[in-house]
């Protein structure tokens, strides 16, 4: 069978979208996922988002990362699916109801609220989540927080000298941290900015993690090291994040469509 898809992106975060909203299509698995995910002998992305019709939202949003993961939330390719989608929706994932909006040059998202309990992150045992008394070599005192996903924190004076690539991976596979974790390493510029580097769980370095730029905001406005409203400086650019007085985290950014095409199902199933 023929399947046609999407390759969008957002900051460089990118993705291979299938729409089951209208089109029967084979169910996705993670090993299919695995398979077309992989940069040198499938498709090649950071996640797979399956649309498909749901009752409690106008659709459902599926997402896998790359080793194949079906995880609950992903702030960028919010922002593709609502390019995809051409109209203000509210859409159902695993994380819980979004609400997204295209705009001129992107896409706004209301990502919901943060929780910032240690069992909602969840923890293994608990803690203050705010300053956590744990650390991994240079990287100390993080916070966490669930923006639909999990996220630690890390706030530093250089993200460029932090050895992501070795303690992002450590991190993300501590017994500290049950379903995994994604981890980002933030430096404050000023009130209303914010540099970030995330390690996000079950893909690795990436250029740029919305829900990593939400989660590190609200940890930020929560240690009351910035303002209600920032940009955050990711490796693929910027997005603007709110808190609202509402507690809604408010997420706006670009996205875009690369290229559309199509795959044989049994090449990969
Ligand atoms: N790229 C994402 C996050 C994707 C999911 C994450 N890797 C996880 O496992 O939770 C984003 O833009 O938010």
């Amino acid at each position: 069978m023929r399947i046609s898809f999407t390759k969008m992106h957002g900051l460089g975060n990118d993705f291979i979208m299938l729409d089951r909203r209208e089109t029967a299509l084979p169910a996705m698995t993670p090993p299919v996922a695995k398979a077309l995910a992989d940069r040198t002998t499938g498709i090649g992305c950071d996640q797979l988002i399956v649309l498909e019709p749901c009752d409690s939202a106008d659709f459902r949003m599926r997402i896998f990362n790359s080793d194949g993961g079906e995880v609950e939330a992903c702030g960028n390719a919010a922002r593709a699916v609502a390019l995809l989608h051409g109209a203000p929706a509210r859409v159902q994932t695993d994380g819980g109801v979004i609400a997204l909006e295209p705009t001129t040059d992107g896409a706004r998202v209301d990502m919901g609220e943060p929780r910032f309990d240690w069992t909602d992150i969840p923890l293994a045992y608990a803690m203050d989540t705010l300053a956590m008394p744990v650390g991994w070599e240079m990287l100390e005192n993080p916070s966490a927080v669930n923006v639909g996903n999990p996220h630690v924190i890390f706030f530093v004076d250089d993200i460029d000298a932090v050895p992501l690539d070795i303690l992002g991976p450590q991190i993300e596979n501590d017994p500290l941290f049950p379903e995994r974790i994604n981890v980002n390493v933030a430096s404050i510029v000023n009130r209303e900015a914010i540099r970030l580097r995330v390690w996000e769980r079950g893909v690795g370095l990436t250029r740029a993690c919305g829900t990593g730029a939400c989660a590190t905001a609200v940890v930020a406005m929560k240690r009351g090291l910035v303002d209600r409203k920032v940009t955050v400086t990711l490796p693929g650019g910027d997005l603007s994040i709110e808190w609202t007085e509402a507690d809604r985290i408010l997420m706006a950014g670009p996205a875009t469509e690369s290229f559309r095409g199509s795959f044989e199902w049994d090449q990969f199933a």
